[in-house]
């Protein structure tokens, strides 16, 4: 089975878990990436999402012209008191729910989406399940003008950082108008402290590590079927 097709799947999983688990007039938080956009698909496809819930708080520019393409109604955050569920991908995701996210550069407004939320579940395909976060290179938005002083003590950490361009060259700014510094080659065994002393530098917008708020439900699809992993309560998350 390819890897889209795990994504589909889990994503028409993850839709009829909102529309049966998630009680009615609620706020549902949406992330960003290709298996987001597979669930947004699904979602409008059951028709019942705008008369049953009260509408989406929105991660990215790219999630928010899909809600809208489907018509879903989108929230601005700053007008929400509650927002009992949060859905997103991951780009990798541990045995503890700790996940690096950012692939798609939306790590940023995901995270404070995600630390609203009172439960974070990620929709992933089994290739994202690993024992040691790092072989995808973390991603970091960052100021651009700690963009060297930066890669310096990414350097210094035994990372790689790499700066994110786009296909001329440029670099990759994000929704937030800043860069992106995927830092290559890490074997992130502590994710809580290096979350912490990531964010800790000057010029870090925020580190694509969620280990602080990680997920506290996943599921995660593979040939096999779909898989609910319960990793408990987040008690930061309050
Ligand atoms: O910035 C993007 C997000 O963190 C995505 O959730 C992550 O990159 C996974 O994306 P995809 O579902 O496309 O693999």
């Amino acid at each position: 089975m390819s890897q889209d097709t795990l994504k589909r799947l889990v994503s028409q999983a993850a839709a009829d878990y909102i529309l049966t688990r998630i009680p009615e007039g609620a706020v549902i938080g949406i992330g960003t990436g290709s298996t987001v956009n597979y669930l947004i698909d699904a979602l409008a496809s059951h028709k019942v999402f705008n008369a049953r819930y009260h509408g989406a708080v929105s991660s990215s520019n790219a999630t928010t012209a899909r809600l809208k393409m489907h018509g879903i109604k989108v929230l601005d955050l700053n007008d929400i008191e509650t927002l009992p569920v949060y859905i997103d991908g991951a780009d990798e995701i541990n045995h503890h729910g700790h996940m690096i996210k950012g692939g798609g550069g939306a790590l940023t407004r995901e995270k404070i989406i995600a630390q609203v939320a009172e439960i974070f579940i990620c929709i992933a395909d089994a290739s994202k399940r690993v024992n040691t976060l790092g072989h995808f290179a973390l991603p970091v938005e960052i100021i651009p003008l700690a963009r060297a002083a930066l890669s310096r003590k990414f350097l210094a950490l035994g990372g790689r950082p790499v700066l994110r361009t786009t296909a001329n060259g440029a670099p990759y700014l994000t929704d937030n108008g800043n860069q992106i510094i995927d830092v290559h080659g890490l074997q992130i065994t502590d994710p809580v402290t290096l979350e912490a002393k990531i964010n800790s530098w000057p010029g870090v917008v925020t580190v694509g590590l969620f280990a602080k708020r990680p997920a506290n439900l996943c599921l995660l699809a593979s040939a096999t079927g779909i898989e609910m992993i319960e990793y408990g309560p987040c008690p930061q998350a309050s």
